[in-house]
């Protein structure tokens, strides 16, 4: 691993982010064809939190923190802090001191693939905190990484740059280049589910709405009696 800090990476535009964390993240991930979810493991330190940022990468060593530290000064408006470990680590790499300075830099969250801890302080802040592990484990400050490298992180490669989005459902990655593509689908599927939600309030069923019914023969899918199937 080179240990280099990248200080200028292109990134996304940050109005352009925050729309993408409006929609949330099953919305942008459906829209894009079901791409750059990074897994169920990636869970909120605490609930209803929503946003859309650019990212800041972080490549640590397990139970070292370091990184992190030297990444918050490339933090700018508007990004999100990606925080990787170069092999699976549960530790608490991150809390409240860190979120602190993060805020400062009026950047929108954090997402760790490794653990979080200080919850309370978080919720208490207001600092939205996504990790695979809550952790009160932790770290020392002893061994340098990389800032502003790509990184993978639930199977998802993310690039400085890209943009993250992230609410109660979990974690997406959106590639810088796919963004025009991600606001104008992720608008159509916005407009297409008010349609069908309003359909549904009115009593329209799924079958009908999307053109099931006809289909269920050619599932092989048959409607019996409970007398006729108990018979059977
Ligand atoms: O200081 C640390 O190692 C992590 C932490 O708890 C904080 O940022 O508050
Ligand atoms: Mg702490």
């Amino acid at each position: 691993m080179r240990n280099v800090v990248v200080t200028d990476p292109p990134r996304a535009d940050v109005g352009d982010a925050e729309t993408l964390g409006g929609f949330g993240t099953a919305t942008v991930h459906e829209a894009l064809g079901r791409v750059g979810y990074l897994g169920p493991e990636f869970r909120p330190a605490w609930a209803g939190a929503r946003i859309g940022g650019t990212a800041v990468t972080a490549l640590c060593w397990p139970g070292d923190n370091l990184m992190i530290h030297v990444a918050v000064e490339q933090c700018r408006p508007g990004d999100v802090l990606v925080v990787a470990t170069n092999s699976p680590s549960t530790d608490g790499l991150f809390g409240e001191l860190f979120a602190t300075a993060l805020a400062r830099r009026g950047v929108r969250g954090v997402v760790l693939g490794c653990g979080v801890r200080d919850v309370a302080e978080l919720r208490e802040m207001g600092f939205p905190a996504w990790s695979r592990a809550v952790s009160a484990q932790g770290s020392v400050k002893a061994t340098a990484g990389a800032v502003n490298v790509p990184v993978v992180l639930g199977g998802q490669t993310i690039h400085p740059g890209d943009v993250v989005v992230a609410d109660d459902d979990g974690v997406m990655v959106v590639p810088r280049a796919d963004v025009p593509r991600a606001l104008t689908a992720s608008q159509a599927r916005i407009d297409k589910e008010a349609a069908s939600r309003a359909a549904f309030a009115d009593g329209e069923l799924g079958l009908d709405r999307y053109g099931l019914r006809d289909k269920l023969p050619e599932f092989g899918i048959e409607y019996v009696s409970y007398d006729k199937w108990v018979a059977e």
